[in-house]
């Protein structure tokens, strides 16, 4: 490995940026990996796992330091309590790499970052965590299945306690165990320009893994890749990042040829390229958000599809637009949610939502539905999509729609794959859990207008 730069270094830079700062760790991360690109492939994969790893099991981690620690993990200097969370995660998590080598290592960082005195507490922490790992208590599963849960699969308590009332032991566990395996990347064919097999060819010559989705054939999950942005194929648009829920999202809205459309909360564009595409050059998609920084992103994914039916704009959705008053055929509400269906790809949301957060959330989407169904034209079709899975964010905010504004659920069957079908299916809404369907935690309604 590279002797210039401290690779645990900049892990640390990482954990204190988003556990100090609140930043997103995928931003954060991209961020280190894009000034850091003459790294080596195993350098910047030990970033980005250590990173990822640390934060998705910190819970866990700060229970096992707490039990082998005189201080608490919350009365630690935040470097040194960063310091040992990263080491105990390669303690416990990547035999490849010698208990000793981690101990020294995070000594030699401790002295690095001006902490010479509390080198003997790290290093006496570490060698007393590396002895007793086997050993950890944890909260009696029987007595308190919140509790362990929550340790167990390193979740705030609050989650397990909602997610085991909602949805029982099993699928609470099932759920929580994805979110700990790893999050295959996903993407989208554009089939417009390729075929999918085709697509998969190219990018198998290049050593990469792909492995089709049972629910939609333009999607694939991709391993052993290094920097996706610079593949020829990405470059050329030949295909886009996605999750298959969020293709199935654009699955049920179902854009017909010609189509006038609206996604109102549009960055970066994700579905609404793949609205365009599916009514192959025709119609319409307006494609909104909030800032000129999101809608450059959207723009920038616009010009590498080369598509030309569709358009960016900064629009606030709470504000009314009077000149789009039923004019759409499609409005597309994939709104601003808590993201607990992402969990496994965003670690740190875990860490940043509450339930205050949620219900201010909950109150921002209504105010939002409340004002877009309006473009809808009458007999029109409006789609409210999340990646959560929360219940007030999506049943609820359904119910609350649906009595007060004239529309109907429709049955989204015929766009989905027998294996997706179910009874909510049949009434017009569809949840993704993760661990139990093979895609990222969603939720989906699609809603038609009353009138012609
Ligand atoms: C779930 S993301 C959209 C993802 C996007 N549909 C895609 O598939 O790529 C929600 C988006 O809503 C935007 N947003 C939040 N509040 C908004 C508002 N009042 N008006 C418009 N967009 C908003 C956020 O900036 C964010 O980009």
């Amino acid at each position: 490995m590279t002797n210039a730069v401290n690779i645990r270094e900049l892990v640390l830079g990482i954990l204190m940026e988003v556990t100090g700062k609140g930043t997103h760790s995928h931003l954060v991360i991209r961020d280190v990996l894009s000034k850091y690109q003459y790294l080596g492939k195993q350098e910047r994969s030990f970033i980005t796992r250590v990173s990822i790893g640390t934060l998705e099991q910190m819970i866990l981690i700060d229970y096992i330091i707490d039990q082998f620690s005189s201080v608490k993990v919350k009365k630690m200097k935040p470097v040194i309590r960063n310091i040992l969370r990263s080491a105990v995660y390669q303690l416990k998590w990547m035999d490849s790499i010698p208990d000793s080598a981690v101990c020294n290592e995070a000594v030699k960082l401790t002295r690095k970052k001006g902490f010479q005195g509390l080198s003997g507490f790290v290093n006496g922490v570490l060698r007393s965590i590396t002895r007793g790992l086997a050993e950890i208590r944890y909260p009696d599963e029987k007595e308190n299945p919140a509790e362990y849960m929550g340790i167990r699969y390193s979740q705030p308590l609050w989650l397990t306690q909602m997610w085991l009332a909602r949805f029982g032991p099993e699928t609470t566990g099932q759920i929580l165990r994805a979110f700990l395996d790893e999050s295959p990347t996903c993407i989208r064919c554009s089939t417009g320009k390729i075929r999918a097999e085709e697509l998969a060819d190219k990018l198998n010559l290049q050593g990469i893994e792909t492995i089709p989705s049972p629910y939609i054939k333009e999607a694939m999950e991709i391993r052993g890749y290094d920097h996706l942005g610079a593949l020829p194929e990405f470059k050329q648009g030949l295909f886009q990042v996605q999750d298959v829920s969020s293709m199935l999202a654009v699955r049920i809205a179902a854009p017909a040829k010609g189509d006038i459309v609206y996604d109102v909360c549009a960055a970066p564009g994700g579905k609404s390229l793949y609205l365009a595409e599916l009514m192959e050059n025709t119609g319409m998609v307006t494609a909104r958000d909030l800032t000129p920084y999101k809608v450059g992103l959207i723009e920038e994914n616009i010009q590498r599809s080369g598509l030309t039916n569709i358009r960016a704009q900064v629009w606030d959705a709470c504000v009314l637009d009077e000149s789009a008053v039923e004019t759409a055929d499609l409005v597309l509400a994939d709104l601003p949610c808590s993201g607990l269906g992402v969990l496994g790809r965003k670690p740190d949301i875990k860490y940043h939502m509450s339930p205050g957060q949620m219900q201010e959330l909950c109150r921002l989407q209504r105010e939002i539905l409340g004002t877009v169904h309006n473009y809808v034209k009458k007999g029109g079709v409006l789609v409210y999509s999340t990646c959560t899975i929360d219940r007030e964010e999506n049943e609820e905010n359904l119910d609350w729609f649906l009595n007060k504004f004239p529309f109907h659920l429709e049955k989204i069957d015929p766009y989905l794959c027998e294996e997706l079908r179910n009874g909510t299916t049949a009434r017009g809404y569809l949840q993704l859990l993760p661990g139990v369907h093979r895609a990222d935690g969603f939720f989906m309604a699609r809603l038609r207008k009353d009138g012609e």
